[in-house]
């Protein structure tokens, strides 16, 4: 099976082109592919199908996604499935540039939050209309050294995104956040954030279905959103283990802009796979 790999900020995807929808991409074998000793090791899977192909009803939120002519089938690496990822969904734009896929420097990926437009920046840094952001309210959860309290919000995706007074270096995310359920029916991403500067944020993150990883697209915009007094506009420099991003917060909705990197393609053996 050809592949490709990927990362925007460290943030690390494998590629795999499936145009058709020829291929069954089970949980175990999403889980395989991301294992970092015995498979190509990444924080997720990006399947490139064709909308028309895809095996899957797109309702709700995501019935935008079917105008456009690609879908990026996003799943984590424990084999789950998620909505959106706002530096998957750079890196999915940067592979169908790199591939030959679009022509344009700006176009719509469906996922399963809707329709995302990109532009391809002359500057070499992708920006995403990550469409609404909503805050939900407050939440807590507990981390291995102590409780966390922060804001609910849904960038498409669920986060809880909690102000810290510490440099954020300093908490730790070595054991999954316990959280309520009754807060989060579907689980979440948990974020902690820092102003380190005005206009400046230092975050890390415990990614639902993958363990913490070096940045988070979505994430990163609830950050900013949650550090943005209720009503205003923002646009904040958010720096991650893995590098920095921008996003720009105007009318409930948010852009965020950042690098995106191919960094290798090749095969691999799907059967080999444990
Ligand atoms: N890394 C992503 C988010 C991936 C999905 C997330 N783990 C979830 O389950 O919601 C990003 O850059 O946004």
């Amino acid at each position: 099976m050809r592949f490709a790999k990927g990362h925007g900020t460290e943030n690390d995807f494998v590629i795999l082109p499936d145009p058709d929808g020829e291929l069954d991409l089970d949980a175990a074998t999403v889980a395989a592919l991301c294992d970092r000793r015995a498979g190509l090791g990444a924080d997720g899977v990006l399947r490139v199908v064709r909308t028309k192909a895809l095996d899957e009803p797109l309702t709700g939120e995501a019935a935008t996604a079917q105008r456009c002519e690609w879908f990026m089938d996003y799943r984590n690496a424990d084999g789950s499935v998620a909505e959106m990822c706002g530096n998957g969904v750079r890196v999915f734009a940067r592979y169908l540039q790199e591939a030959g896929l679009v022509g344009a420097a700006a176009f719509e990926v469906g996922t399963r939050a809707g329709a995302r437009h990109v532009v391809l920046e002359p500057d070499g840094n992708i920006t995403v209309d990550m469409g609404p952001v909503r805050i939900l309210g407050p939440g807590s959860a507990r981390l291995a050294d102590g409780p966390v309290h922060g804001t609910r919000i849904s960038v498409g995706n669920p986060h809880l995104a909690c102000r810290v007074a510490r440099p954020v270096a300093e908490v730790d995310l070595s054991a999954p956040p316990l959280l309520r359920a009754e807060e989060f029916p579907q689980g979440a991403n948990v974020e902690v954030f820092r102003e380190v500067a005005s206009g400046v944020l230092e975050m890390r993150v415990y990614e639902r279905g993958a363990a913490e990883t070096r940045s988070c697209g979505t994430g990163i915009v609830a950050a900013a959103a949650a550090a943005t007094p209720p009503g205003e506009d923002a646009r904040w420099t958010v720096r991650v283990p893995g590098g920095e991003c921008t996003v720009v917060l105007e009318s409930g909705a948010a852009r965020l802009s950042g690098p995106a990197v191919i960094v290798a393609e090749g095969d691999v053996r799907l059967s080999a796979l444990r």
